[in-house]
């Protein structure tokens, strides 16, 4: 397989909290893009699913600063939730919408190696990833599909990891050298509040990151997105925008250079 860089190639990220209230003009419009010749890499979340299929069995859910505290009992049900369900929603979407989707997990082909956190004692099977296949991707993107990839990662004895979608995506844009990643999420771009109003940062740098961290500003389950988006963006990836699926457009608006959301900038 090829390992030139594709056109047109970006990573996009979707969240869990966003995935049900999308909108089918979302998946049009991913359509169209991929029918211009564009090619979209899709990595998924579902944690809201997870915690609620946990509840169901009467699991409860624990994070350690945003990850899920995952025994091996968590992970089938990480596993099933988000390989399982939420992976084929998303692939019956986009081929509803007249897209060809392809949908995997980082265990498939050992598409995502990982090895455990630092933190492992406290968060139990979570993992970083060590690497990405990138010849699966492309072979996918070869054969027309979109990849649609579930954040489980796997190592040579075989064990899974749950891992952070927000950090998975950032990986997979790294090894892909993606130029760029989409965070698809439920809120505008990344809020500070300015005389008593919300305002959505048109740009942010990493240093201005790290200061909205430290502030307060910037916490819970945008801390792994903003994280992963410093990791990808000291590499091949020259920027991370983060935005609203509701949006209408979003994807064709963003790629084409419109203004929305917020963009993650190197310096
Ligand atoms: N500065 C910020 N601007 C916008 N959202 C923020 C900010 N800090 C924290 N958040 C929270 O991050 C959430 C998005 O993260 P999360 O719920 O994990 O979404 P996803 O499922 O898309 O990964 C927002 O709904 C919001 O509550
Ligand atoms: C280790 C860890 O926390 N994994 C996440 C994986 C899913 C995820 O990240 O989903 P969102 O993008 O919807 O948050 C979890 O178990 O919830």
């Amino acid at each position: 397989m090829t390992d030139q860089k594709i056109e047109k190639l970006f990573v996009m990220k979707c969240g869990g909290s966003t995935l049900a209230a999308l909108p089918d003009s979302f998946f049009e419009d991913l359509r169209e893009l991929q029918g211009s010749g564009v090619q979209p890499v899709i990595v998924h979340g579902g944690g809201p699913a997870i915690s609620g299929n946990l509840a169901k069995l009467g699991i409860e859910s624990s994070f350690v600063n945003g990850l899920r505290v995952t025994t091996e009992e968590v992970l089938d049900v990480v596993e099933m939730t988000l390989a399982g369900s939420i992976n084929k929603a998303i692939v019956r979407r986009i081929q509803g919408s007249g897209g060809q989707a392809l949908g995997l997990s980082g265990v498939d082909g050992n598409l995502i190696t990982a090895r455990p956190v630092a933190n492992s004692d406290e968060v139990g099977q979570v993992g970083e990833v060590t690497e990405v296949k990138a010849e699966i991707v492309k072979g996918i993107l070869a054969l027309g599909y979109i990849p649609v990839i579930a954040p489980i990662g796997v190592d040579a004895g075989g064990q899974r990891y749950n891992i952070n979608a927000d950090t998975a995506a950032g990986a997979v844009a790294s090894f892909v050298e993606s130029p760029s990643m989409i965070v698809v999420t439920d809120v505008p771009g990344i809020m500070r509040t300015i005389d008593d109003e919300k305002v959505v940062l048109p740009s942010v740098t990493v240093t201005e990151i790290e200061e909205l961290i430290a502030s307060g500003e910037i916490y819970g389950g945008m801390i792994p997105k903003v994280r992963a988006a410093m990791d990808c963006i000291q590499g091949s990836v020259s920027e991370v925008v983060i935005v609203d699926g509701k949006e209408p457009q979003v994807l064709s608006r963003v790629l084409s250079g419109e203004k929305l959301g917020t963009r993650i900038i190197r310096s």
